[in-house]
């Protein structure tokens, strides 16, 4: 699997922890920064790191900031990105399989470093279950990317 993975200036001292998880699972990281912990806007990491999703060179991505809230915030902005907040190992893998999310943002302020190998675990192993219901919940979703009020 190929994974694309972003923080910005507040989620970098976790994200070495992620890019370690992921590799350790045999998959592919595509860096799409930051490099260090020179403050960068999260709209802009977040869009950076969505793109290889939307051009499908990314199966999954992994988002962090602070709190995990900015970069979900502007990660549901983008059609075709469902993106779920995962502080554990239950939410990571529950947002595949429920809501079939392709992304999940997590918080560098809150997310113990020793939790992180759990929470990649279960996103990346995690598939989504599509059944009657599941599949209707996920269509209504993606509908509201093309909702005009
Ligand atoms: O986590 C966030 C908001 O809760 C944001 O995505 C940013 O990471 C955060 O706002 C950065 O804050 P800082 O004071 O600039 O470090």
């Amino acid at each position: 699997m190929k994974v694309a993975l972003g923080a910005d200036h507040a989620g970098f001292p976790l994200k070495d922890a992620v890019r370690a998880a992921i590799e350790a699972l045999g998959h592919e990281v595509i860096d799409r920064g930051t490099h260090s912990s020179e403050p960068v806007d999260f709209p802009d990491i977040t869009q950076e790191t969505c793109a290889p999703i939307l051009s499908g060179d990314a199966d999954r991505a992994i988002l962090v900031c602070g709190t995990g809230q900015g970069a979900i915030m502007a990660a549901n902005k983008l059609p075709g990105i469902r993106c779920g907040l995962a502080h554990e190992p239950y939410s990571a893998h529950q947002a595949v399989e429920h809501d079939d999310a392709n992304v999940i943002a997590m918080g560098a302020w809150l997310v113990p470093h020793a939790l992180v190998p759990d929470i990649v675990r279960e996103f990346l192993g995690a598939a989504f279950d599509d059944d009657e219901d599941t599949r209707r919940r996920v269509e209504k979703l993606n509908a509201l990317d093309d909702l005009t009020p």
